[in-house]
């Protein structure tokens, strides 16, 4: 659309009025289309779209009632809802034109009109006209957003039956729905994003957007800018206006994690809009209120840090109506074996192996291990053995890189018992060589087939 009033679509059946409103407003439209004939309508709003269309309120058939008027514009709004319809009224009829209005109509212009009026009706309809597409568009591309969100991080998939988990998913359908502040306590790797995608896709939120924002990761300086947003020039780098977080959030969930990482400053920061639930631009002036379902978490005992005054009580205190406490993995070595079986169908899937399961004495070895990486960990050291695998079923062999620390300190103190040794020395080069037999056989001055008899030997 070049010209202000883009393209006109004029609907009279008096080829005066049409051939006086062409000459008037083909200057400052693009495409000025005129008719007689009202019954050509929904042919052309088939093949055309206009910016704005004048209907006239009487046909010849018909002439004071305004009745051809009214059945006219509700045909052009049931092809076009949006469409902006000015409706020509004739002098004085101030009833008919309220009705109009009633009915959908825009506005309305009364005959005979002055020129800089219907100009100036016509440029305020073209521009709400714009307005709804562009409420439009912004509609459709977060519509569009969300989808690849979610596609992109995909269904969560949550496994886990011990009793820990089994009180967890109890309290997650409590809290899902109810829109209260969650903060979810444990360890890394513990799954707590994971939950907290969980209770958004079980909230009434869940056609919305889910936004995560690592706090460890923001800076301070960013920190206002990051969450609220700023004004185009507000600061060197702020080359064009942008939303903050909260704002991009709206109507979602706003996830907040290792939020025991912000400062003392940005603690208050935090608070203030969380209790004002509104947010300003970074440089600007409008407020702008915020609908979002906080949920927050942390690996750092966040309790004790307000004890020792490192984090605000009352901020705590706002993020932690329900509070969500993940067990580390080896508290709920239960879960290991469907864990595993889990990540290691979907990582046999992802490179294309054909491996089925893990052995028994597999998973006992992952039951044993002390997991301080969690499940993240667990997730790396299955991709890593799937990767490296030669059988079909992940035996104790493929995770020897995962040494116990006890281990390592049993090989400096332990008696000097040749069977004890060997199997040390072994567990020791193969977890150097990060579990990859062919390059700890060298080492070892030992074939892959004789080492593998020794990992027999000593059950590795
Ligand atoms: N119950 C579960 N079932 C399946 N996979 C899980 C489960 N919990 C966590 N995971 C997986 O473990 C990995 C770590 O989870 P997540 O990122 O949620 O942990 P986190 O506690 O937020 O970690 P960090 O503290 O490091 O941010 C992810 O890849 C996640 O998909």
């Amino acid at each position: 659309m070049g010209k202000p009033l883009g393209k006109i679509l004029i609907v009279d059946d008096n080829e005066d009025i049409l051939i006086a409103a062409k000459m008037l407003l083909k200057k400052h439209a693009d495409l000025v289309q005129v008719e007689k004939n009202p019954g050509k309508i929904p042919f052309l709003l088939n093949h055309d779209s206009y910016d704005v269309i004048l209907l006239d309120m009487n046909f010849t058939r018909d002439t004071v009632s305004g009745k051809e008027g009214f059945h006219w514009l509700e045909q052009i709004l049931e092809i076009d809802p949006k469409a902006v319809v000015i409706m020509i009224t004739a002098y004085g009829d101030v009833e008919m034109a309220v009705r109009s209005l009633k009915a959908g109509a825009t506005d309305f212009v009364m005959k005979p009109w002055q020129n800089e009026k219907l100009i100036a009706t016509l440029t305020s309809a073209v521009k709400l006209r714009k307005s709804y597409n562009q409420v439009e568009d912004l509609k459709a591309e977060k519509a569009q957003l969300t989808t690849a969100l979610k596609q992109s991080s995909g269904e969560t998939t949550i496994v886990g039956n011990s009793e820990k988990m089994v009180d967890v998913f109890n309290l997650i359908n409590k809290v899902a729905q109810t829109d209260a502040n969650v903060l979810i306590l444990g360890e890394n790797g513990t799954g707590k994003e994971v939950i907290a995608k969980t209770i958004h896709e079980n909230s009434l939120r869940q056609d919305n957007v889910f936004i995560s924002v690592d706090m460890g990761a923001v800076t301070e300086t960013l920190f206002e800018s990051e969450l609220f947003g700023h004004k185009k020039g507000a600061f060197t780098d702020a080359k064009e206006d942008r939303a903050g977080r909260f704002e991009i959030a709206n109507s979602g969930t706003l996830f907040l994690d290792e939020i025991g990482n912000l400062s003392m400053p940005l603690q208050s920061k935090l608070l203030t809009v969380l209790q004002k639930r509104e947010v300003t631009r970074v440089g600007a002036n409008k407020v702008i209120p915020i609908d979002i379902r906080l949920i927050c978490a942390t690996n750092m005992h966040l309790h004790e840090m307000v004890e020792r005054n490192e984090f605000r009580q009352d901020l705590l205190y706002r993020m932690n109506t329900v509070e969500i406490n993940l067990p580390a993995l080896r508290e709920r070595a239960s879960d290991i074996p469907a864990l595993a079986t889990h990540f290691t169908q979907l990582y046999s899937k992802k490179y294309r192996k054909d491996i089925r399961d893990l052995s028994a004495q597999a998973l006992k070895k992952l039951q044993k291990y002390h997991w301080p990486g969690n499940i993240r960990e667990l997730q790396h050291a299955i991709e890593r053995a799937v990767i490296m695998a030669d059988g079909d079923v992940l035996q104790p062999v493929d995770f020897m890189f995962l040494i116990e620390k006890s281990d390592e300190a049993e090989f400096e103190f332990s008696e000097y018992d040749l069977e004890t040794v060997e199997k040390m020395v072994i567990q020791k080069v193969i977890s150097k060589h990060s579990g990859n037999i062919s390059k700890a056989a060298k080492a070892l001055g030992l074939t892959r087939a004789s080492l593998y008899r020794r990992l027999e030997k000593h059950g590795l």
